[in-house]
């Protein structure tokens, strides 16, 4: 029998493989040594074409010939490209994007409707760039694209295919058409306009080529006190491409030699731009430290288990950055870091913890969201919602990040590479990482502090605390021998700290013993890192020297000088 051979799989062998599965996936990112963080992305965009304007004629009892009748075409949809915080990275964001078109215009006089605008949402801290003419990322324009359709084709069949992308025709008057003058008028001033849109494009490409630091929220300015009904647009962002024009319905031919005008033209197609996008995370502490030193436990602790990044005891677990927020309380608790006895553990474990918990049947009785939404319908408020219960207390919130390791020469991309130290560069504090049950935890320091600096001399000014984790480990069993030990250990770290690290406005930094695992002195932590994020955000909003200039009052006039 095969199967005897080859035993249906157990449940430990669903975790190994699940094991060895993440395993691979580490060891290929470490081979593209960094080159796969998603932090750079080329988007290429097409706004909406407008619709094509219609050929009519209106047709009434005893009017055998009506006027002209065909609608205009609706405008294509223009794109926007707007930051928001509700995202981390780039990666839901499509690499083509195309805008809604307008709709064709129709008989009586109907115009088509314009195509909706379309938003595309990146996440704060996203820095968008046009990609110029020339670089081979740029995929083509509008205008380079049927340029490339035109290949091959002779001349004459060229300007046919060309009046085919341009001009809508009224069944079997193609032909008559285009020997008339009139429409040789109106085919001559099409193309003069495309002309010096084409330039002006040109022009704006090379002036003012698209540039956004999307590094603010776009809140509506709606004033509070708006009159009822007044009206309203939410912000849509950036304006990135506009959409085509409609065509035109051929009522706009009629003049006094063409009375009966048998053409409209198409809509135009939308503007084709092509973008780079990077991502600078912007977390207001950014955590620094060697592989497996804890800073994804901590995360998750800090973050009461709500942000998700991966925990495992082997190097190199986290392969991209990941941003959680801490809410903090008047009372310096945080939201997550009260629950007693949580044990932030290794994800697998967790998995196999919470698979274990379903098919035992555990949550077999709790009621379903819509059961306890019924129970508070009076309330109308989604209380089951995560962290509800913490909206109340919350008095103030700053987000982290959380990195892949950095290891010595990581700043000449060995390991995962230096691209994730990109997007450290604007936290307002950094925050070493080190684990405590190491033989010599300082050593770490020293590294990390430098591959800092190779990265970007002046960066490892902004770290201002080192937390200790793995607290837990040491102690053994409470014996005093070994809690000696331990608080040597720790004295040792803080001299070393003292002497040898400094933070950009020469204070020392602080040393915090914790365990992200056991949640152990965690609002300590969180405490010291508000006071760094409030003070940062304090000097950011601080009028700079040049400001407080204006604000002072000159002398009176007439004064002498
Ligand atoms: N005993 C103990 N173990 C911890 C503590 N914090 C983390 N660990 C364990 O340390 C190992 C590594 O933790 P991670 O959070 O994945 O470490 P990391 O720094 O994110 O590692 P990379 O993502 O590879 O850089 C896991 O097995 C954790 O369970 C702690 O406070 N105490
Ligand atoms: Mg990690």
């Amino acid at each position: 029998m095969a199967n005897a051979q080859f035993p249906p799989a157990p449940e430990e062998d669903e975790g190994l493989r699940d094991r060895l599965r993440r395993r691979r996936r580490t060891e290929w990112k470490r081979k593209q040594r960094g080159q796969t963080f998603l932090d750079n992305l080329i988007v290429s965009i097409r706004a909406g074409s407008g619709g094509d304007g219609c050929v009519a004629f209106h047709r009434e009892k005893f009017k055998p010939y009506g006027p002209p009748s065909g609608g205009n075409g609706g405008r294509g949809g223009d794109v926007y490209i707007m930051p928001t915080p509700h995202l981390t990275t780039l990666s839901a964001i499509a690499k083509k994007i195309r805008g809604n078109p307008g709709a064709n215009g129709q008989g009586t006089w109907q115009n088509g409707k314009n195509g909706e605008p379309l938003v595309i949402r990146v996440p704060l801290g996203t820095i968008v760039r046009e990609i110029p003419r020339g670089d081979s990322r740029r995929s083509k324009d509008e205008w380079e694209a049927e340029e490339e359709s035109l290949e091959g084709l002779n001349a004459e069949e060229r300007l046919e295919k060309m009046r085919d992308n341009r001009w809508v025709h009224y069944p079997r008057f193609g032909e008559a058409n285009i020997t008339r003058d009139s429409f040789k008028e109106s085919e001559k001033s099409l193309y003069r306009h495309e002309r010096e849109r084409r330039l002006a494009r040109r022009q704006r490409e090379l002036e003012e080529p698209i540039y956004h630091d999307l590094d603010k929220e776009m809140i509506s300015s709606r004033p509070v006190d708006a009159p009822l009904g007044a009206r309203h647009r939410e912000p849509l962002g950036h304006l990135v491409a506009s959409g085509g024009s409609g065509g035109l319905g051929n009522p706009h031919f009629l003049s006094q030699l063409n009375r009966a005008p048998k053409f409209a033209t198409r809509g135009q197609p939308g503007e084709r731009i092509t973008l780079a996008l990077e991502l600078k995370i912007l977390a207001d502490v950014g955590f620094v430290g060697m592989p497996n030193a804890g800073k994804s436990t901590l995360l998750r602790a800090l973050t009461g288990g709500r942000a998700k990044s991966e925990v495992a005891s082997y190097a190199f677990t986290t392969l991209n950055p990941v941003v959680g927020i801490v809410r903090v309380a008047a009372d310096g608790t945080f939201e997550g870091g009260v629950k007693p006895g949580q044990v932030h553990d290794e994800t697998l474990i967790e998995e196999q913890l919470e698979r274990e918990r379903m098919q035992r049947g555990d949550a077999a009785h709790a009621l379903t969201r819509n059961q306890t939404a019924e129970r508070h319908a009076s309330l109308r408020v989604d209380t089951d919602r995560g962290g509800y219960h913490f909206d109340m207390a919350e008095t103030f919130r700053f987000t982290i990040a959380d990195n892949p390791g950095l290891i010595s020469d990581s700043s000449e991309n060995v390991g995962l590479g230096h691209s994730f130290l990109r997007s450290m560069e604007r936290s307002l504090a950094l925050a070493y990482i080190v684990d405590l049950s190491a033989p010599a935890p300082w050593e770490e320091l020293l590294v990390l502090r430098e591959e800092l600096e190779k990265y970007q001399p002046g960066m490892s000014r902004k770290a201002r605390i080192v937390i200790a984790n793995k607290a837990d480990l040491l102690g053994g069993d409470g014996d005093d021998a070994a809690v000696i030990e331990a608080k040597e250990k720790l004295r040792r770290l803080e001299e070393f700290v003292a002497e040898r690290l400094l933070s950009g406005d020469g204070r020392k930094l602080d040393v915090v013993p914790v365990s992200a695992k056991f949640s152990q002195n965690l609002t300590r932590v969180v405490g010291l890192m508000r006071t760094y994020v409030q003070e940062a955000r304090d000097q950011l909003m601080a009028p700079t020297p040049k400001e407080l200039d204006v604000l002072q009052p000159g002398p009176p006039l007439g004064a002498p000088q």
